[in-house]
């Protein structure tokens, strides 16, 4: 029989940005950034209500569909225990539909409260967390991340060499002068949009190009970030996209041609570069001559940690 919960207990969760592919890794690198959605929920008896500040808090639902709600209730479900009532308190900082795994960020948002509501005294399973998030947006890119932090490489899922088509995921090192520019466009683009451009098939050579490059940003990412032009160069996925977002793919050829390591984050439409935190002025002249109106709004960033559980009462 399933557990009913008690009124007043709350939870508060903080959960990364990611960024997926990284240029060359389509569908199998991504990284957390220090940039967080904080979200508390409260168990009431009166119904299901959320109160949203920030990013999408004239667009989200406010009712049980709004995405964190939905997936705490099927997380309690899970969990064996239910709920009259909850109450949701977001405050978003990540933007919406940019390549920045908001909805990632969401759904493991919602998986860790229904946990740390229904497990308090438990520690965190992260394998059920990557596996239920999974489940749900179907890119370990920006799940994985989200839950484990930091620089991590995914396998499986999709693929068929995983015996229970399970996501896997591995944290890979980081060398400590990593930093990150991001460059966030006013446009949404629908990750589902985005994956509709794609080609079925690839010229062997930019599969080539694209393996080699991922090795590289694995080396590069931990020992040599001065690779990191050259590591994040992709020829699979980026170009196919143009026409969605010609402006971010116009800036990030002309910050690789100023010798940066630029792609699209994500599906885009998000500029992301990796680069060491002594480069951050020079790579922002470099912006201000090729984004003269500065359409794009600069935030300098860090590799970031997994989604935690702050509070519980
Ligand atoms: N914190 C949130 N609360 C409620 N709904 C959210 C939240 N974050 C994202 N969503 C939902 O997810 C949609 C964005 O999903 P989409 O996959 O297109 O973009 P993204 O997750 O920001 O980017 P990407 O997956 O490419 O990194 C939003 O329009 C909204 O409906
Ligand atoms: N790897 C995915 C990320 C989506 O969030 C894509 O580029 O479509």
């Amino acid at each position: 029989m399933r557990t009913q919960l008690t009124p007043g207990r709350s939870v508060t969760v903080q959960v990364p940005a990611t960024s997926a592919n990284l240029g060359p890794g389509f569908d199998s690198l991504g990284l957390a950034l220090n940039w967080y959605d904080s979200t508390t929920i409260q168990v009431t008896n009166q119904g299901f209500v959320a109160e949203v500040t920030g990013e999408g808090q004239s667009s989200v639902p406010r009712d049980k569909t709004h995405l964190v709600i939905a997936t705490v209730l099927e997380a309690l479900d899970d969990l064996g225990t239910h709920t009259p009532g909850l109450r949701l308190t977001a405050h978003n900082t990540i933007p919406h539909g940019r390549g920045l795994g908001s909805s990632s960020a969401a759904l493991v948002a919602g998986l860790l409260l229904g946990w740390g509501l229904a497990r308090a005294d438990e520690p965190v399973d992260r394998e059920w967390l990557l596996r239920e998030a999974y489940r749900r947006e179907g890119h370990a890119d920006n799940v994985a991340p989200a839950v484990l932090g930091g620089f991590v490489i995914t396998w499986g899922g999709a693929d068929v060499d995983t015996p229970d088509a399970g996501v896997r995921a591995r944290r890979s090192r980081i060398h400590p002068d990593v930093a990150v520019l991001a460059l966030v466009p006013s446009f949404e683009l629908a990750t589902t949009t985005a994956r509709g451009v794609l080609p079925l098939e690839v010229p062997l050579t930019d599969a080539v190009a694209n393996a080699s490059r991922t090795a590289l940003l694995v080396h590069a990412m931990a020992e040599e970030p001065g690779l990191f032009h050259t590591a994040t160069s992709d020829r699979l996925h980026q170009n196919a996209r143009t026409s969605l977002m010609p402006s971010s793919m116009a800036l990030v050829e002309g910050l690789r041609k100023d010798g940066y390591g630029a792609f699209i984050s994500g599906a885009g439409p998000t500029v992301l570069v990796l680069l060491t935190s002594d480069r951050f002025d020079e790579a922002e002249e470099s912006l201000k001559r090729l984004d003269p109106h500065g359409s794009y709004s600069v935030h300098r960033l860090t590799p970031g940690h997994g989604a935690r559980l702050l509070t519980e009462d």
